[in-house]
């Protein structure tokens, strides 16, 4: 089975009179491993609630794979959110909530959930709710990765784990993903260790969409330009600077954009380096300015 896609539309979300998620819409390709990005309070988690049919929008629409997914219950069985609140039987041990989702998920692996809770180091003899927060969001990850749900959802679970434990994860998913292509969305705030894990991104901020792009794409239309400040600032004058910094005579410059094959080339004749722009900068940058 293959992942599905994604596709929202004018999507509002509200809490009384917060407005949460305010007309957003984006479109997510089948198969690709999403980071959905965004400050504090800026509607990742009131995006996914709509997505997993946990909450009805104020307005606008979703289709999953096509279809509303609301009450369809071909859907729901393929859409998996999973969340640091756990959403497991805290308490009963691990063996509970396996069988239950077992029950749950056409395409759950048992084998898989087994080898997943001996690789984050899992005690099976005791409950759930004596375990701590890094095991509780690892027994979550399990859940989700055995799922193998074709929408599958993660929401800031890997906040609560240690390093190791997130990289077992990230390490796992990607294997994982590599046998079992589906469609996957991160939802973080911290972005620098997972970035290397998207295939494109949504970045969100105050509610409203600043970027829905395939990060392929941040190869052409982003680049960083350091070297000598009257040389940097030469070939940036007229493109959109997203960041800039000076050490000494030398200055860094972010732009992004559809950047002038022929500015780069003067520019590096001219001395300046040029690199590439990470997620991370883009995100920093772009919500740094949003919220000003
Ligand atoms: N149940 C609720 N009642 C009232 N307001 C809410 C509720 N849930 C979320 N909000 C508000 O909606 C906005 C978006 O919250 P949401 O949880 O979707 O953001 P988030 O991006 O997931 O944040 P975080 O990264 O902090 O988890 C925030 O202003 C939040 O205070």
């Amino acid at each position: 089975m293959s992942g599905y896609a994604v596709s929202v539309r004018d999507l509002t979300v509200r809490y009384g009179r917060t407005i949460a998620v305010d007309n957003v819409s984006f479109d997510l390709e089948p198969d690709g491993i999403y980071g959905l990005l965004g400050r504090n309070g800026s509607g990742k988690t009131s995006t996914l609630s709509v997505l997993a049919s946990m909450r009805r929008p104020a307005a606008g629409s979703v289709l999953i794979d096509g279809v509303e997914p609301f009450e369809n219950e071909r859907i729901m069985a393929g859409v998996s959110l999973i969340r640091e609140s756990g959403d497991v039987l805290t308490n009963e041990k691990i063996a509970a909530s396996l069988s239950y989702y077992e029950q749950a998920r056409p395409t759950w692996d048992a084998a898989f959930a087994d080898e997943l809770v001996d690789a984050f180091g899992l005690n099976r003899k005791k409950p759930i709710s004596t375990f701590s927060r890094g095991q509780r969001s690892a027994f979550g990850a399990v859940i989700g990765l055995a799922g193998r749900a074709p929408l599958t959802m993660f929401d800031e679970v890997y906040l609560g784990m240690d390093a190791p434990s997130r990289y077992r994860f990230y390490d796992l998913l990607l294997a994982d993903y590599a046998e079992h292509p589906r469609t996957i969305i991160l939802s973080s705030h911290l972005i620098s260790e997972i970035e290397r894990l998207f295939s494109g991104v949504v970045i969100i901020d105050g509610g409203r969409l600043l970027l829905n792009e395939e990060v392929e794409d941040f190869r052409t239309r982003g680049a960083t330009l350091t070297g000598p400040a009257a040389q940097v600032d030469a070939v940036t004058t007229g493109l959109r600077v997203v960041a800039s910094r000076s050490l000494g005579p030398t200055k860094e410059v972010t732009v992004y954009g559809d950047l002038d094959g022929a500015a780069l080339d003067a520019a590096r004749a001219a001395g300046v380096a040029i690199g590439g722009v990470g997620v991370q900068d883009l995100f920093v940058h772009l919500t740094e300015k949003e919220s000003r």
